[in-house]
């Protein structure tokens, strides 16, 4: 079923929602030190913090964008799922593509299939920086507009890089050379639809995971994301995270603790059920991934690198050597056979 922004059902007033920082983009683009901070302070917590798009010219772009691939993701995902399928992706070769609901590795205790489906648009594809797949002509007919958000989302994913790098006393553009526009790498739009749950309140949309690039930018419409808490008392339990209106949910993947040697976090999160009336809805999310280019090294820069390197992110395949510096291409395919998308 869809739905107009504007009269979507209320998310629910009771729930216990995650006290992430809300960061204003205009600040940010000014340089003002002290928002500055606060960027650096919610990804030494939470990894996750709201970027408030509607308070400068660049952010307004930014929503206006995703707005519009709100509604292509509402006509590309009415696609017969056989037509869907013929553009899936291909596990353990390319993350781009279609990927059906219910392949996601459960990482949830008890073992729930998800029920997301996702098209992963590569930001090279849009802008012939490699080879492109096939993709749905519904896609295909907004290559402009997906050139335009990749573009901005990728600048906006630098506006927060460039911010740590000064807060953390590093080059301004150490982050930005891992993550270049115009050199091939996993950047992409990605597209998800969730059904409406229709009481099924066990399902899960998206088992829990940390996004596994730089920096993550998400707009979503209805509740269902969850993070986990870093607030003293509740480590570890999950906490929503209500979409606020004129704002983007940002968050650090797992290269960002690489680089930083764990001092910045990529937090866990999942999608469950929309609550209260939202659940009746079909819930879309129109994300952006920052990844560092395919040739980039993951390791720490500069006075991180200091010998000690911390674990990121879980166990890769049985043979690989975890001790073994990777680029950036080789991580995202250990990554990706992790999870299973
Ligand atoms: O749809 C959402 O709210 C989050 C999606 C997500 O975590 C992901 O695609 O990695
Ligand atoms: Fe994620």
């Amino acid at each position: 079923m869809h739905s107009s922004i504007q009269d979507l059902p209320p998310f629910p007033e009771d729930l216990h929602l995650a006290p992430i920082a809300q960061i204003s983009s205009s600040k940010l683009l000014s340089g003002d030190p002290q928002e500055a901070a606060r960027v650096l302070e919610a990804t030494k917590t939470y990894g996750f913090f709201y970027l408030n798009l509607a308070d400068s010219p660049e952010g307004q772009t930014l929503l206006s964008e995703s707005e519009q691939l709100l509604a292509l993701a509402q006509n590309v995902f009415e696609l017969p799922v056989e037509e869907k399928v013929g553009y899936a992706l291909q596990k353990g070769v390319s993350l781009f593509g279609y990927k059906p609901a219910g392949t996601v590795k459960q990482t949830d205790k008890d073992l729930r299939p998800d029920t997301t489906e996702f098209f992963n648009i590569s930001k090279d594809h849009m802008h012939g920086i490699a080879d492109s797949r096939t993709y749905p002509p519904q896609i295909l007919r907004s290559r402009e507009l997906l050139k335009e958000f990749t573009q901005h989302g990728h600048q906006c994913g630098m506006v927060v890089l460039r911010t740590l790098a000064q807060q953390l006393g590093l080059d301004p553009e150490e982050f930005l050379d891992l993550n270049r526009f115009d050199k091939p790498s996993g950047d992409h739009c990605r597209l998800t639809r969730k059904f409406a749950h229709h009481g099924k309140e066990n399902a899960i949309g998206l088992p829990s995971h940390t996004d596994f690039g730089s920096v993550t930018i998400l707009f979503n419409w209805l509740g269902g994301l969850q993070i986990e808490s870093r607030t003293e008392g509740r480590v570890g339990e999950w906490e929503w995270v209500k979409p606020m209106p004129g704002h983007a949910v940002i968050n650090l993947g797992d290269a960002m603790v690489k680089f930083t040697n764990g001092l910045l976090k990529s937090a866990k999160h999942r999608v469950v059920p929309s609550p209260g009336p939202q659940g009746n809805l079909d819930r879309y999310s129109v994300v952006y991934f920052v990844r560092p280019h395919n040739d980039a090294l993951m390791k720490p820069v500069g006075p991180f690198d200091n010998g000690a390197t911390v674990n990121v992110a879980g166990k890769f395949s049985a043979g690989i050597d975890e001790k073994k510096v990777f680029t950036a291409g080789e991580w995202m395919v250990q990554r990706a056979i992790q999870l299973g998308n």
